[in-house]
């Protein structure tokens, strides 16, 4: 029987929020669920009155993993190499907006993945997080060996993909994996989506793209190709229109008004 939106887009003011809407199987991730999302993530690039994207899990969960009802008959599958994409795994980490993640309730292996492939966290105080790859006989999946040390460090990441164990969402806070509690935790969309409305008020799109880029290629550089990297881009900023805008605010004392986030060029590359 043919599904409804696997992920759900209702806009609130200048934010985006996409909810992953399979809640009979804890939003399980299948290829068309991911289609859609990453279908909606392109939408919203493509969208200047969108500033901010959040992203969240329809009923008590944020995403279980990979759909176990899928996985049954891997074992038995003999690839000789893994099935072409049409876009690489990590897409998300490509969005050029600001993307957070409101962790409403379990996350787990690939679910885990796809909210570390957000800029940042919010969850609730009793999300369960885990990794789930070894418990279920597979490795440390979609490049979250190269995300988990980076966020947590070497030996907690090697303990959270070796003991596949649940950490709630209030120590996920103390290790770093998530970035806020919401105590409250049926305003966890709330609070993300304030936070993303913020960023929205106050800054340019193009800046914070910029800032990402510069963020992911410096986690792959020295310190001196990081430095280079923004001096290419200071001069960029100096000649934009952003940054009199930005000035001219402060000095008049009124909010910015930025422009829409331009397409993109090869300063993004
Ligand atoms: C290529 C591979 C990539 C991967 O992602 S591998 C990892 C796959 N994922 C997992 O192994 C996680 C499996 N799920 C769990 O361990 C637990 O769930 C949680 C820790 C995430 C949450 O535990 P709790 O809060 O106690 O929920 P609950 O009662 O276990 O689950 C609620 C309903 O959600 C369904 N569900 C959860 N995860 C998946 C999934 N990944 N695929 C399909 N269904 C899932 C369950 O079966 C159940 O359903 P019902 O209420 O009908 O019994």
């Amino acid at each position: 029987m043919a599904e409804g939106p696997l992920v759900l887009a209702e806009r609130r003011g200048a934010v985006l929020v996409l909810t992953l809407n399979r809640p009979d199987r804890m939003n399980a991730w299948n290829d068309a669920l991911e289609e859609e999302y990453y279908a909606r993530l392109d939408e919203a690039e493509a969208d200047a009155s969108v500033r901010a994207i959040v992203l969240t899990g329809a009923g008590r969960g944020f995403c279980g993993g990979a759909d176990l009802a899928d996985l049954e008959a891997v074992g038995e599958t003999e690839f000789d190499e893994l099935p072409p994409r049409p876009r690489p795994r990590w897409y998300p980490l490509t969005v050029r907006k600001p993307l957070i993640a409101a962790i409403n309730g379990a996350a787990a292996g690939l679910g885990l993945v796809e909210a570390l492939y957000c800029d940042l966290r919010f969850s609730t105080p009793d999300a369960k997080l885990t990794t789930a790859f070894a418990k279920r006989g597979l490795i440390a999946e979609y490049g979250i060996a190269w995300l988990l040390p980076r966020l947590v460090g070497t030996s907690r990441a090697l303990d959270l993909l070796l003991s596949s164990r649940v950490v709630l969402g209030r120590e996920a806070l103390g290790i770093g994996l998530v970035d806020r509690v919401v105590e409250e935790a049926g305003r966890v969309v709330d609070e993300a989506v304030e936070y993303a409305e913020a960023l929205a008020a106050a800054c340019s799109p193009w800046a914070m793209a910029q800032i990402k880029g510069q963020v992911h290629r410096a986690l792959e550089t020295d310190f001196a190709t990081a430095v280079a990297d923004a001096d290419r881009l200071m001069l960029a900023s100096f000649r934009g229109p952003d940054v009199k805008e930005g000035v001219a605010s402060y000095l008049e004392r009124r909010p910015p008004a930025f422009p829409g986030l331009p397409p993109r060029t090869e300063l993004d590359a």
